[in-house]
């Protein structure tokens, strides 16, 4: 099987290209830019025609939360416009695409995980742009997976464990948010689940449609950072004391969502794969950053 993913040093392409190591029957490519430009719908299809694969992983973005309050015209050409093109130069090579989304497409209210038929309703830019996106995606291929997900660290790109790992390095605590709660989900993960998913996509009668995909259990980003800490420092590895504080002690460009927890219910009852609990896979990626604190690349 050939999937094409886009991006190159993301961390979902990333742990795609880490994971299809031990599986010689999978071709991964990685195409980005400048070949691939999501702001430019003319090289994704040039890409994806040239590319030929058999299914398509839409899983670049603009990712950046608080820049894209900044910058709503370049995040919703990427996040919207860009996922569109690519979706439909899938279609275009009778190719499925799986589409990856967040969980900031809800505004976060209540205590209980959102389900795939809660309304979205985001409360900030980035969050309205991978909306938008899904739409443009379900539009222009019937044949699609959307998979939304949250909350992503890995050994690769940047991410909150690997900025309180660093963070931690220099300081003796560290001021962290405790009343945003969500389900901190590890790439590598991330990459499993696509890859269980991709072997059941090359049917009809595929089980197509939008999906919540989500380490198991939540916590908070303090509670997330003090079991990260505390891994690391038992491994002798950074540590630095968490101390809770609220989202108004912590001013940012954008707004979160207070509750942003995903039930996976579905995708287990499609997939019959579910993520590990959150702790499990977080303190493996810990272990691999504290051995090489640059992680992969
Ligand atoms: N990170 C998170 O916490 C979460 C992410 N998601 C979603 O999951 C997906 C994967 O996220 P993640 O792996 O963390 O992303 P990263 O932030 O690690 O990487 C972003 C990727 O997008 C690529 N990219 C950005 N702009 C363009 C562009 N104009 N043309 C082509 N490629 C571009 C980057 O390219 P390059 O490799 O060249 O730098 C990079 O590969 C995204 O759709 C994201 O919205 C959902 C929930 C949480
Ligand atoms: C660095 C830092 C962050 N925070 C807070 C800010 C924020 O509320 C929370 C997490 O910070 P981040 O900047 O990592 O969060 P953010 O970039 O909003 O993470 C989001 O990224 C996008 C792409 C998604 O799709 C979401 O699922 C989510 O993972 O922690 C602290 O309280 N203290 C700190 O020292
Ligand atoms: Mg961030």
């Amino acid at each position: 099987m050939r999937i094409l993913v886009t991006g190159r040093q993301g961390q979902v392409v990333s742990s795609l290209i880490e994971a299809a190591a031990g599986r010689p029957r999978l071709e991964i490519i990685a195409a980005g830019r400048p070949d691939l430009d999501l702001a430019d719908p003319a090289s994704v299809h040039a890409a994806i025609r040239a590319a030929r694969p058999d299914i398509v992983v839409s899983a670049a973005a603009y990712t950046a939360v608080d820049q894209a309050e900044d910058e709503p015209e370049i995040a919703a050409a990427i996040n919207e416009r860009g996922a569109g093109a690519v979706a439909a130069a899938a279609a275009g090579i009778g190719a499925p695409v799986i589409h990856l989304s967040t969980d900031y497409v809800f505004s976060g209210g209540g205590e209980r995980p959102y389900r795939e038929d809660d309304p979205a309703a985001p409360i900030g830019v980035y969050g309205a742009t991978k909306l938008a996106g899904e739409r443009a995606v379900a539009a222009a291929n019937p044949r699609h997976l959307i998979l939304r997900t949250a909350w992503v660290y890995s050994v690769y790109g940047k991410n909150f464990v690997k900025t309180m790992l660093r963070l931690a390095a220099d300081r003796d605590s560290l001021s962290v948010v405790a009343d945003q709660w969500g389900n901190p989900t590890s790439a590598h993960d991330i990459a499993d689940a696509i890859l269980t998913a991709a072997e059941r996509l090359r049917s009809d009668a595929a089980p197509f449609g939008t999906y919540h995909l989500a380490g198991n259990g939540d916590t908070h980003w303090a509670g997330f950072a003090a079991h990260v800490l505390g891994t690391s420092r038992t491994l002798g590895g950074p540590w630095a004391e968490v101390r809770e504080i609220t989202t108004a002690d912590f001013p940012t460009k954008a707004k979160r969502p207070a509750n942003s927890r995903l039930s996976t219910d579905r995708f287990l009852d499609a997939f019959g794969w579910v993520a590990p609990d959150w702790r499990v896979s977080s303190d493996r990626v810990v272990e691999r950053l504290v051995a090489a604190p640059s992680g992969g690349r």
